[in-house]
């Protein structure tokens, strides 16, 4: 890492302020062939470290822009390198003019994630906290971000550590007593570390546990609207999407008929799948037929089914509430501003789910729908809180190949395999748990891991 690499490090659009970033040995000496001072004596070579630095941004005669310029020399930065950074006016073309002209003196634009990346390999960092910086410019809800900045403070690397030393401590002893059988005794200790190894795998399963409320945390829950044509199902969406005022996204999905919209419920993320086909006035239930409709909430998290009350139920309704039994749904009475025909007592007669009565049109209801839907993921079965939350794939692959060595330990042990079998494989548990932190992981790995973030982070 002897070159100095250089990224526009904030959105290349218009804004306030652009930061173009600067990390290597060199930084200060290009930073100083293009900054110039207001009264042209200041040289950013001689400023003290930590200093801001008001001036232009020149190559040769021309100027390029007014910037403030920051020096953090290494290795207290966030690189653990010698910092520059240049905070310019936020114009997309001001921003790439500056970037092109610390280039053009000596740095090299820097590939995706390569300012956390030396981060990561100048041990600023572990590799788990590495991924928490993803985690947090990509937090969609409050929890999934305080989830992340847990994780960039440490916290899944301290829960690992503890694991790891544990385990380390248990090799030692075995390799200790095999080497000095005479002073140190392992008579009886397949039973001590068969109980060390139980614990151990306890502390695993509880953070694999995690897995599930971390992925509801961080993607949002899948939400699939489902109803028969005209139920109200478009009117709903609307003024849930409206009423939360969220951050409204359409994503254009796998198919060209699925609509995404992504809407943040008491701090929850929702994710509202709608099909092209259930929003069309055709009538798809019948079009496509019950199964079909139902394949579309097949792994939805939460089912939300509308009826309309002003219609009798069908042998489509029936069929649906029955398929939804053993889902997790809400049956929405919609229009309840008209003359029912179809009521809430007559509803749950057909279903053990939540019946919600609602006017969509009059926008009755809602709060009570909301209410509901919190109390099923949140006081329910979700509980977030400070405690870790997993939510990284590669993490959590990592936990089960732990714990599934942990699990051969306990084989050898009541097989009463001879000593030298448990480190083995309480030495793959140490390793798995290893890779979680980046302690011996591969280039290839890492290359990965950092092409997925943005340029300049
Ligand atoms: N302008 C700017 N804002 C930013 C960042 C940045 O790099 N630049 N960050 C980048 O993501 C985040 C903040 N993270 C940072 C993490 C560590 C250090 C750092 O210099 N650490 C040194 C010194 C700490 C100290 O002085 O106490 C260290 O840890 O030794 C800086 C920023 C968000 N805001
Ligand atoms: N009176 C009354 N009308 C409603 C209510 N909710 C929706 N409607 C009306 O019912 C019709 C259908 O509403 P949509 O929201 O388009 O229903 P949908 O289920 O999305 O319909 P499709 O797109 O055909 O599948 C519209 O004319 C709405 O104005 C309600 O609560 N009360």
């Amino acid at each position: 890492m002897t070159d100095t690499i250089a990224a526009v490090a904030t959105a290349m659009t218009a804004s306030g302020i652009g930061i173009i970033r600067m990390s290597g040995p060199d930084s200060r000496k290009i930073a100083g062939k293009v900054y110039r001072s207001k009264g042209g004596k200041k040289r950013i070579e001689e400023v003290s470290s930590h200093t801001i630095n008001y001036g232009f941004i020149c190559d040769g005669e021309e100027t390029i822009d007014e910037v403030l310029v920051m020096v953090m020399d290494g290795p207290r930065s966030y690189t653990g390198e010698d910092t520059v950074e240049i905070d310019c006016h936020g114009g997309v073309l001001a921003m790439k003019r500056v970037l092109e002209t610390v280039v053009k003196y000596g740095a090299r634009p820097a590939e995706p994630g390569e300012f956390t990346k030396r981060a990561f390999l100048n041990g600023r960092m572990d590799l788990s906290q590495a991924e928490a910086v993803i985690d947090v410019i990509n937090a969609k809800n409050e929890y999934a971000l305080k989830s992340s900045l847990g994780q960039l403070k440490g916290n899944i690397q301290k829960a690992i550590q503890e694991i790891r030393e544990r385990i380390i401590f248990q090799i030692a002893y075995i390799e200790s007593a095999l080497d000095d059988p005479e002073h140190i005794s392992i008579d009886g200790y397949g039973e001590t570390l068969g109980k060390e190894v139980e614990l151990l795998k306890e502390r695993l399963q509880q953070l694999l546990q995690t897995v599930r409320e971390g992925k509801l945390m961080k993607e949002g829950i899948k939400t699939v609207i489902l109803g028969k044509p005209n139920a109200g199902k478009s009117s709903l969406l609307n003024i849930l999407v409206g009423e939360e005022r969220a951050i409204v996204t359409d994503i254009a999905g796998t198919t060209r008929d699925i609509l995404e919209e992504s809407i943040v419920l008491h701090g929850i993320s929702l994710r509202m799948i709608d099909t092209a086909g259930i929003r069309s006035t055709e009538d798809v239930v019948e079009k496509i037929g019950v199964k079909k409709a139902i394949e579309y909430a097949k792994d939805a998290d939460l089912i939300l089914y509308v009826v309309d009350s002003s219609v009798p139920l069908d042998e489509n309704d029936r069929e649906i509430l029955e398929l939804l039994q053993d889902k997790r749904a809400i049956v929405i009475l919609n229009k309840a501003d008209l003359d029912p025909v179809v009521t809430e007592d007559i509803l749950r007669k057909k279903t053990k789910h939540a019946v919600v009565s609602i006017s969509a049109k009059e926008e009755e209801g809602i709060d009570l729908l909301e209410q509901q839907m919190k109390d099923m993921f949140f006081d329910g079965e979700l509980s977030f809180n400070d405690e870790i939350y997993i939510t990284n794939v590669r993490h959590k692959a990592a936990l089960e190949e732990a714990k599934r060595s942990l699990e051969l330990v306990e084989n050898s042990i009541q097989m009463q395999m001879p000593e030298d079998f448990f480190s083995i494989d309480l030495m793959n548990a140490y390793e798995a748990l290893g890779s979680i932190i980046g302690e011996s992981v591969g280039e290839d790995l890492v290359n990965e891991i950092f092409s997925k973030f943005c340029t300049g982070k």
